[in-house]
């Protein structure tokens, strides 16, 4: 799909193709629709990190628990958006020891806790090992800090999901 077929979508199509680059917050795609038209993928891009970031903290948070956990209930019941499950499945989540899961469960629970948002970090740019180190080391930061980084692997995670979209044939009308 190339740029000048994005920038003639109605608001419905680009909802539609664009509206989970940021897990089930489809609010960010039907946002930026209004600047198009957009002059490459990264000028999307662009436009949803400026619009992320100029949220208040309290609508950052918000999009954080819009996530499914690493390995968590939506995973075990089949109920992950198929992104989230291709990632997961990817990072080798969907794989687990009932221990390792009891595990990265009770570590996101404490996190959750902690933070009162889950635990996030782009499963397509670790793996199980790397992700667990994560959780570990993040869950002693200061909350504004890990504010910042949720939200950047939330970015990454967008980043890759639009990089998906536009590089591979895209969906069948386009
Ligand atoms: N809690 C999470 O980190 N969720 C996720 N990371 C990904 O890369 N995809 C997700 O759904």
């Amino acid at each position: 799909m190339d740029i000048s077929a994005v920038n003639s979508l109605s608001y419905e199509e680009f909802v539609e193709i664009f509206g989970n680059v940021v897990e089930k917050c489809p609010l960010v795609a039907a946002t930026v629709w209004s600047q198009r038209p957009f002059s490459s993928i990264s000028d999307i891009e662009t436009a949803i990190t400026d619009f992320i970031d100029g949220l208040p903290n309290a609508g950052k948070e918000g999009i954080l628990r819009c996530h499914p956990d690493l390995a968590g209930w939506d995973l075990q019941r089949g109920m992950l958006t198929p992104e989230s499950q291709a990632e997961q499945s990817h990072a080798g989540l969907t794989q687990l020891e009932p221990a390792e899961a009891a595990h990265i469960s009770a570590l996101n629970t404490q996190y959750k806790q902690h933070f009162g948002f889950p635990f996030i970090i782009c499963a397509r740019m670790n793996d199980k090992p790397t992700i667990l180190l994560q959780l570990h080391q993040r869950l002693s930061n200061k909350p504004a800090h890990e504010l910042v980084r949720a939200i950047q692997e939330v970015k990454r995670i967008c980043h890759l999901r639009l990089h998906g979209l536009m590089c591979h044939s895209g969906p069948s009308h386009l």
